[in-house]
């Protein structure tokens, strides 16, 4: 059996994937990651999960390695992770009231073959007021979060619809990744 390693430090990438109840291994990518403001998101995504999976699978090459990358897009303006509490007032404050794109790209490496994909969600936020965007900046929940919120925690309460994958605004859209690993007899 070939060994599936999971090229993510996210506790949540790690959680979604277990769903499939397949045994696997979490190996994180030292790439950095760089927002690229001109590639179009859905080409970003893919290029950036692909980075994080080449890095492992140069050190695993007999491995399958999965990588994959989420970014919010609102107005053409792409939002990772914040890089401060003002920063992500910022973020919180531009997607109060307004419907953003959240793209989630995964790179599947195998037997020196890649496949890449992209899913797109969109998430219309209820409108917020100041005072509950500082409250929850200070819960810590959007600090490691692109889009600086959580769907699956605090930041649930923010959301007025969701059209699209919501496993994918998660971090890793699981029921499309286990039909390409079928496909490609991984699974
Ligand atoms: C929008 C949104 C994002 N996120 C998370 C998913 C990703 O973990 C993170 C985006 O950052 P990423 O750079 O995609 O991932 P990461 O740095 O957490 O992990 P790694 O690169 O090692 O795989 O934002 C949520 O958990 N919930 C949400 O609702």
């Amino acid at each position: 059996m070939t060994k599936i390693i999971l090229a993510s430090a996210s506790p949540r990438r790690k959680e979604l994937l277990s769903l499939l109840k397949i045994s696997f291994e979490v190996c994180k990518s030292d790439v950095e990651e760089i927002m690229d403001q001109t590639m179009h998101p859905a080409e970003l995504v893919m290029k950036l999960a692909e980075q994080k999976a080449t890095d492992v699978y140069s050190k695993y090459t007999n491995s399958v390695v999965i990588g994959a990358d989420t970014i919010v897009t609102l107005g053409g303006q792409k939002l990772g992770k914040p890089t401060s509490e003002d920063d992500a007032f910022k973020m919180l404050s531009l997607l109060s009231g307004n419907t953003h794109e959240v793209y989630t790209g995964v790179s599947i490496q195998s037997r020196g073959t890649i496949t890449n994909f992209n899913v797109c969600t969109k998430v219309t936020f209820y409108q917020l007021t100041d005072e509950e965007i500082h409250a929850y900046i200070q819960t810590g929940e959007p600090m490691d979060k692109a889009g600086s919120y959580g769907i699956q925690g605090f930041g649930a309460i923010f959301v007025k619809e969701i059209e699209g994958d919501y496993y994918s605004v998660v971090g890793l859209p699981i029921s499309q990744l286990a039909r390409q690993l079928r496909k490609l007899n991984i699974i």
